[in-house]
């Protein structure tokens, strides 16, 4: 993984702008919308597709064939796996995407991708900007000795630890510790508020943090802004979150029939 896309400070979260073109940008954001109603999951407060087939049973994913979109007109994941992030994965790629879409005011809650994935995972953002927060638990107890699913009954530490403005068409990488004993989430707002000196108005805390990709946004506008302050008020978003689930169903069964003389 190439070491001039890590971001600045203690953490493995990696940006990369301009991971595809505006052309297509926009070929990727028509077939979403082409995309028949039925592969739509609604949500409380978002909407979303899974693409590359269900995880189900014991973390074990149903694969299906990826369109596309993904894997040959733009090859998403065979730049994916380019870039090296996914070198020590069990596909040394990833093997399932879901397809995230945020309205205005739409976001996610601080959460964990969880275990049923290798810890690595490579977001791709279509159509607006996001202001992503990466959060860590305020009392560093791990999960086993409260003998609790990982986020339940464990308290937030609302001011983030990384925060990253991630610009259409960039992607970012998130893993080691991000991924494996932190949290991640896009507030649930309209206008992202940036207080200049490229710093971002948390609501949640009402804390104003750095956004710790200032000096790889390529965006002349968006760096003016975050160095001088003013509000950027978000659009439609598409993400595409690509990981390598572990379990894929089928597959010793495949390979002891391969293996047959
Ligand atoms: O939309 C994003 O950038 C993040 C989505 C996410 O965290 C998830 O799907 O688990
Ligand atoms: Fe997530």
């Amino acid at each position: 993984m190439k070491s001039a896309h890590l971001l600045p400070g203690c953490f493995e979260a990696y940006y990369i702008p301009n991971f595809v073109t505006s052309a297509e940008e926009t070929y990727l954001l028509r077939k979403i919308e082409e995309t028949p109603r039925q592969k739509w999951k609604a949500l409380g407060n978002r909407r979303l597709q899974i693409w590359g087939g269900e995880v189900l049973q014991r973390s074990t994913l149903f694969a299906q064939d990826m369109p596309s979109f993904l894997n040959q007109f733009p090859d998403i994941l065979g730049r994916l796996r380019a870039t090296t992030a996914f070198e020590c994965s069990p596909h040394q790629g990833p093997n399932h995407v879901i397809l995230n879409e945020y309205l205005p005011g739409q976001g996610i809650m601080p959460h964990e991708d969880g275990p049923s994935y290798h810890p690595v995972v490579a977001t791709l953002s279509l159509g607006s900007h996001a202001v992503f927060h990466y959060y860590r638990y305020k009392n560093d107890q791990p999960p086993e000795s409260l003998n609790l699913p990982s986020s339940l009954g464990r308290t937030i530490d609302p001011i983030p630890v990384l925060s990253i403005l991630l610009e259409p068409r960039s992607a970012i990488i998130t893993t080691g510790a991000l991924y494996t004993t932190h949290l991640h989430g896009i507030e649930e707002i309209e206008v992202d508020k940036f207080g200049g000196d490229n710093k971002v108005f948390v609501s949640a805390s009402g804390h104003e943090v750095p956004i710790a990709n200032s000096d790889r946004v390529q965006d002349p506008e968006l760096s003016k802004m975050l160095l001088h302050g003013g509000e950027l008020r978000r659009s439609s978003r598409y993400s595409l979150t690509c990981r390598d689930v572990a379990k894929v169903a089928g597959t010793s069964l495949l390979r002891s029939i391969r293996q047959k003389p």
